[in-house]
């Protein structure tokens, strides 16, 4: 009986269904008629029909983005409401569509007319009788799931002879228990009600979002993104979002959330990948860190910035009439004090060789060259090869890898740093700089670290782009000190991640004038360094924000300087909080444990309910004595047992280890439901490698079905924050969680 209805029930959802992507289709088609006609009017070759093709082959190829994105679950939702507001039902999609007659035929869930969608509860149904989601797989419907609202008020529908029975068993579990894959799915048709307030809130100033583990922080800032994108589309598509995670892995696990709600126009960045032309993935050892997080470090890069270009000349002699003039260090010391109080290094060099000539000129006393000025000198000196050279070594232009090259050198960075690092300090940053051969070592690659970059951007923003050469200047490095150009390439933000092919990624102008967004969202926020935040802010002084995290979940050790970089970079922006308090990711067994364990060693943690029951509770298993064969056997049986994905998380010394096991064990290659093992997780794994090997911190916000942690009592040691680090890889199982200890 039940079946009989909910199959009737699916099938007058099948025939809506049908409508809207047959709508879907004609619209899709006059998309590409305008694509096509608007490449015919290029071909006129007059300028304005090339600035019109422009224009309309970017709205049509949007368009369509938007559409073949809205394939998948195009429409989830419908409402029926109250007779008196609405005998007719609504209903709610990834996307705007009108009928031919222009009436709307689907909401877009971003549009006010679907937050009750959202917003509806039994305590407050908001005229809504019944909630329904649709679930479907393409174009077709296969199941639906009902909530009932308001009873009397469908007691009284029914009464008047509309149809509305409930079936299903709520769409929120039949989500929670699916099987996980390597991408983070979006949520918009279970999206709940603490979530969509911080979802629609409005774009100005903070909007920072905490909650413990798996409370849909992540997933509830992307469609925060995509809801600012829909609503002031002007001002973010044209100055751009910028979303930061931690790492590769991450950025990889959520890139399909924004795409599949039809938005493109979005730069998505790893903390080693914020700078544009800079990427990097490895992360220092935890006491490296430590020194290149510290704020400490921007007093020492200031220094070091104003420095002398170390093996630069330290003299320049002339004769001129009857004068000797030396540049000598001290003349040299003054002028170079005099250019770096004007502004920033780069910007300098046009004004190098006009500040050297007047300290020159001072020191012309005779007669003879009096009497012929300044500006016969002037001439003289710009046309002497010896003195352009001279100007040029003396004041090169610098860019950021160069002169954090310059720390490499023991007596370098010892003066720098005087008064600012300890010697142990400064040991650490020169062992893991020399061991790793930075930028501009000779002859090797740049090898910079995670927590190398923010340095790298602290001294693009000390020393000021480098002018960039006009063509016919390439090979005149003078052009450079007399006057230089200063060409760059006009883009914004999103020219710069958007191209209409829907590739999301153009060349960068490594410009600091181009760094900047309309909005930026920060996720796993606590991990944030001081200098990482300073990064950051200089991308968002005038953007609004938006910000997640859980503390307990922080991998910095001195939570106070961050939050004091932090509020600098927020200052004076007004800040809206937003608290989640349901884990929706966890079993509540496997978060109980996780939940104690926290409790046990004192985390500060905000504990959220885990409302989904599986009735397994973790495994632990102790005093294990081959550790390979402990593994091994975990690991197989747990392939076996979920549909998923499985993460072996390890201490990071045994990484390479468990890879090689992992590569070893016949079993999983020949596993039943067809598991390939991934090699390296620092190796993009292919679509269908279920397995990975992680460390503790590259399980940030990640998640699996289920988890097998290698000796949790080395990632808790492995660093003044290793107690943080394990509860967070306790936190990332849906499932199954092992340990072996
Ligand atoms: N309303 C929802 N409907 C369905 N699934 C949800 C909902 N909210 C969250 N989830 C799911 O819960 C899981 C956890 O979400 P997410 O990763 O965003 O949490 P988080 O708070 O960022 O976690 P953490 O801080 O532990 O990394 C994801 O699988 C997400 O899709």
């Amino acid at each position: 009986m039940a079946d009989q209805l909910a199959d009737r029930e699916v099938a007058s959802e099948q025939a809506f269904v049908d409508r809207v992507y047959q709508q879907l289709e004609r619209a899709g088609a006059a998309a590409q008629q305008l694509a096509t006609e608007g490449h015919s009017r290029g071909r006129l070759g007059h300028e304005g029909g090339l600035v019109e093709r422009d224009a309309m082959v970017f709205q049509a190829a949007k368009r369509i983005a938007q559409l073949d994105a809205a394939h998948e679950g195009l429409v989830f939702g419908r409402l029926d409401l109250a007779a008196s507001v609405d005998e007719q039902p609504r209903y709610v999609g990834r996307i705007g569509l009108r009928d031919d007659n222009r009436d709307s035929l689907l909401i877009d869930w971003r549009a006010p007319a679907a937050a009750v969608f959202y917003q509806a509860t039994a305590a407050e149904p908001q005229d809504v009788i019944r909630r329904r989601v649709l679930r479907s797989s393409g174009p077709r419907v296969v199941g639906v799931e009902d909530e009932l609202l308001d009873a009397e008020a469908l007691a009284a529908a029914e009464a008047e002879g509309r149809e509305l029975p409930i079936v299903g068993e709520g769409a929120l579990m039949a989500q929670l228990s699916r099987a996980r894959d390597r991408s983070m799915h979006s949520i918009v048709a279970t999206i709940q009600a603490e979530q969509d307030k911080a979802i629609r809130a409005p774009g100005k100033g903070v909007v920072s979002i905490s909650g413990g583990p798996g409370t849909g922080k992540t997933v509830v800032a992307l469609h925060r993104a995509a809801y600012l994108l829909y609503n002031d589309r002007r001002r973010y598509e044209s100055g751009g979002v910028l979303i930061v995670g931690p790492s590769g892995v991450f950025m990889r696990y959520i890139e399909r959330v924004l795409p599949s709600l039809g938005e493109t126009a979005v730069a998505l960045r790893s903390l080693g990948e914020v700078v544009d032309g800079f990427r990097a993935t490895r992360h220092d050892e935890p006491a490296v860190a430590d020194v290149k997080g510290s704020e400490r470090m921007a007093e020492l890069l200031r220094r070091a910035a104003r420095q002398q270009a170390p093996g630069s000349p330290t003299e320049y002699r002339v004769f001129w009439r009857d004068d000797r003039i030396v540049l000598d260090r001290g003349a040299l010391g003054r002028v170079r004090r005099n250019l770096m109080s004007q502004g920033r290094r780069n910007k300098q060099l046009p004004r190098v060789s006009a500040a050297l000539l007047d300290a020159m000129w001072r020191q012309v006393r005779g007669e003879r060259g009096r009497e012929q000025g300044r500006e016969k000198f002037d001439d003289e000196m710009l046309s002497r090869d010896d003195f352009l050279e001279f100007a040029l070594a003396w004041w090169p232009p610098l860019d950021a890898p160069t002169v954090l090259s310059w720390l490499r050198e023991p007596d370098f960075l010892s003066r720098v740093a005087d008064g600012v690092l300890s010697t142990e300090e400064q040991r650490l940053l020169l062992k893991s700089w020399v061991s790793n051969g930075p930028a501009g070592s000779p002859g090797g690659a740049p090898d910079l670290s995670i927590e190398d970059i923010p340095l790298v951007d602290e001294l693009r923003y000390l020393l000021g782009d480098v002018p960039q050469k006009a063509d016919d200047e390439r090979d005149d490095p003078m052009a450079l000190i007399e006057g230089a150009v200063d060409i760059q390439e006009l883009m914004t933000a999103s020219d710069r991640e958007y191209a209409p092919s829907g590739r999301a990624w153009a060349p960068p102008t490594h410009s600091i004038e181009d760094d900047a967004y309309a909005h930026v969202l920060i996720d796993e926020a606590q991990d944030l360094t001081p200098m990482q935040w300073r990064m950051v802010g200089r991308r968002g002084r005038t953007a609004s924000w938006t910000i997640v995290g859980d503390l307990a979940q922080s991998s910095w050790p001195a939570p106070e300087e961050a939050a004091a970089a932090r509020a600098s970079v927020l200052e004076g922006k007004p800040n809206h909080e937003f608290h989640l308090s349901t884990n929706y990711r966890n079993s509540a067994e496997i978060y109980e444990f996780a939940a104690a364990y926290a409790e046990r060693v004192g985390l500060p943690a905000d504990l959220p309910d885990a409302v989904r029951r599986t009735g397994v509770a973790p495994t632990e298993i102790a005093g294990v004595a081959d550790l390979e064969a402990a593994t091994r056997d975990a690991v197989v049986a747990m392939a076996r047992e979920v549909a998923g994905t499985v993460g072996i998380v390890v201490p990071a010394a045994r990484r390479s280890d468990v890879n090689a096991w992992l590569a070893s064990w016949p079993e999983l290659a020949e596993d039943a439901r067809g598991a390939r093992a991934a090699i390296d997780s620092s190796v993009p794994p292919s679509g269908d490698d279920r397995v990975v090997v992680l460390t503790g911190l590259d399980t940030k916000g990640l998640e699996f079905d289920g988890i097998v942690v290698v000796s949790p009592e080395e990632i808790e040691a492995e660093s003044a924050t290793g107690r943080a680090t394990l509860y967070v890889v306790l936190t990332r199982a849906t499932q199954l969680l092992t340990t072996l200890s």
